[in-house]
């Protein structure tokens, strides 16, 4: 029995499709369309790679986005004070600072300088905080869209044992909030985990967000679990593949996100769907 694939690509397109609805109603309105800015510190490739991702994204919803493309050299001061010029712009209804910053900057700092109703990447100390108490504003986009994900499967959420393997600020924590959140008995594994094997074979449902190809092997999951891989791992060839054995785990999981394809699309379209609700509640 080979699993089905839960299709990000087209969950994210009829995101998009919807979102764009809802501007050309804004506009129609008189009111302004969304706007995002978006600050690239540095030439990191990856990075240039999401950005411009993020950019034609906006175009074709019909936002306005603002690029700020700095040199590596920016200081934090610059950064900082560039924030704050966007917090109190009135046409800026998201900002987003593009990470891994260049070493040297202070990325705490600058993403809590960031207005907690313009943090559209959901990373804010006060916006993970509200999560955590169960009164969510706007949501990290990764383990939204992973939330959004589980829903299309048509397999229970609630009660059910979810693993989650990572524990990173953007990813792996929010992911334990929200999936306790949707009443899942929530194990969170991480690199100081002994037998990561015990705890995958237990769950219901995986989320795999470490970075590791081939971290998570295919015989590790239960049969008829349902397996999200986030992991984004670049190969020589320039192909993407997960952190999950994903041939092997196929033959066993009930539903798994195909690595390109899955969690990516739906976090660019998490992120598009922050920026309207900010922009909404700015009205
Ligand atoms: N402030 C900030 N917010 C982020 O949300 C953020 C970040 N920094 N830094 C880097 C990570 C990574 N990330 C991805 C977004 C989309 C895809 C995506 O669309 N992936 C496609 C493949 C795209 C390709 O071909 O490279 C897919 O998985 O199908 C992947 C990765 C957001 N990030």
């Amino acid at each position: 029995m080979s699993a089905q694939l839960i299709d990000g690509k087209a969950r994210a397109a009829a995101i998009r499709e919807h979102i764009k609805q809802q501007v050309t109603e804004r506009l129609a309105q008189g009111k302004r369309a969304p706007g995002l800015a978006v600050i690239l510190v540095g030439s990191d490739p990856a990075s240039q790679v999401y950005v411009s991702h993020k950019r034609k994204d906006c175009e074709q919803v019909g936002f306005v986005s603002r690029a700020y493309d700095l040199p590596s050299d920016t200081s934090q001061a610059e950064l900082l004070a560039l924030i704050d010029t966007l917090n109190q712009d009135n046409e800026i209804d998201g900002i987003l600072v593009q990470l891994p910053l260049p070493a040297g900057l202070n990325a705490d700092e600058i993403l809590e300088r960031i207005s907690p109703s313009k943090d559209v990447d959901g990373f804010h100390p006060f916006n993970i905080g509200r999560l955590a108490q169960r009164m969510p504003l706007l949501r990290p986009c990764t383990p939204a869209g992973i939330v959004d994900l589980l829903d299309t499967t048509g397999e229970p959420v609630r009660g059910q044992h979810a693993v989650i393997v990572g524990a990173s600020n953007i990813v792996g924590r929010p992911m334990s909030l929200e999936l306790l959140l949707k009443g899942c008995t929530v194990t969170t594994c991480h690199r100081f985990t002994h037998n990561l094997e015990y705890f995958v074979s237990q769950a219901d449902i995986v989320v795999v967000a470490v970075g590791k190809p081939g971290l998570v092997k295919g015989e590790w999951i239960k049969p008829g679990a349902v397996v999200v891989d986030v992991g984004i791992n670049r190969q020589e060839d320039g192909t993407l593949i997960g952190d999950v054995e994903f041939e092997v785990a196929a033959q066993r999981a009930s539903h798994i996100t195909p690595v390109p394809g899955g969690v990516g699309p739906m976090t660019r379209a998490k992120l598009l769907e922050n920026t309207l609700e900010s922009c909404n509640n700015r009205d």
